[in-house]
């Protein structure tokens, strides 16, 4: 499995935390920055960057950072076939992927310690999608893309 990370500069102490736990793991990790936490960026850019290798299966899966996780998890939902998950608990991790498909998880620096991310991200990454009916309610979620980006 391969996993594209990245962050803003709120997001990237928890990326090199994650980074770091996927390595433990044997999972390959693709970096698409930002690169330190002391240079102020613009997170879309680094939530474009990801979500575009996701839907080019560059990678697997994405796990972005940033202060909150909700500004980058908005420029990755941008991106058509990205479903990006903003997560604070294990629970929502778990059915964010059983029930959304998502393939992409955003966490907040600001929001979350180490120990409960790194739980989330365990929790996310060990859960598969169920299918059946929440499939159909993806593939809805397919058509309003379709709809709006003719
Ligand atoms: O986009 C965010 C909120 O949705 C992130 O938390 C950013 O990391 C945050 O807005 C950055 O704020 P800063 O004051 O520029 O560090």
């Amino acid at each position: 499995m391969k996993i594209g990370l990245g962050c803003d500069h709120g997001g990237y102490n928890l990326k090199l935390e994650i980074k770091k736990y996927l390595g433990t793991k044997g999972i390959e990790c693709v970096d698409f920055g930002t690169n330190n936490d002391t240079e102020s960026v613009d997170y879309p850019i680094y939530g474009q960057k990801v979500a575009e290798a996701v839907v080019a299966n560059e990678v697997d899966y994405g796990i972005v950072c940033c202060g909150t996780g909700i500004g980058i998890s908005l420029a990755a939902n941008k991106v058509p076939g990205i479903r990006c998950a903003v997560v604070s608990d294990t629970f929502s991790a778990k059915m964010s992927k059983a029930h959304n498909n998502a393939n992409m998880l955003s966490l907040g620096e600001r929001v979350l310690g180490k120990g409960l991310a790194l739980e989330i991200v365990e929790a996310w990454l060990n859960t598969e999608f169920e299918g059946d009916r929440h499939l159909r309610r993806v593939n809805l979620l397919s058509e309003i893309e379709k709809k709006y980006n003719k």
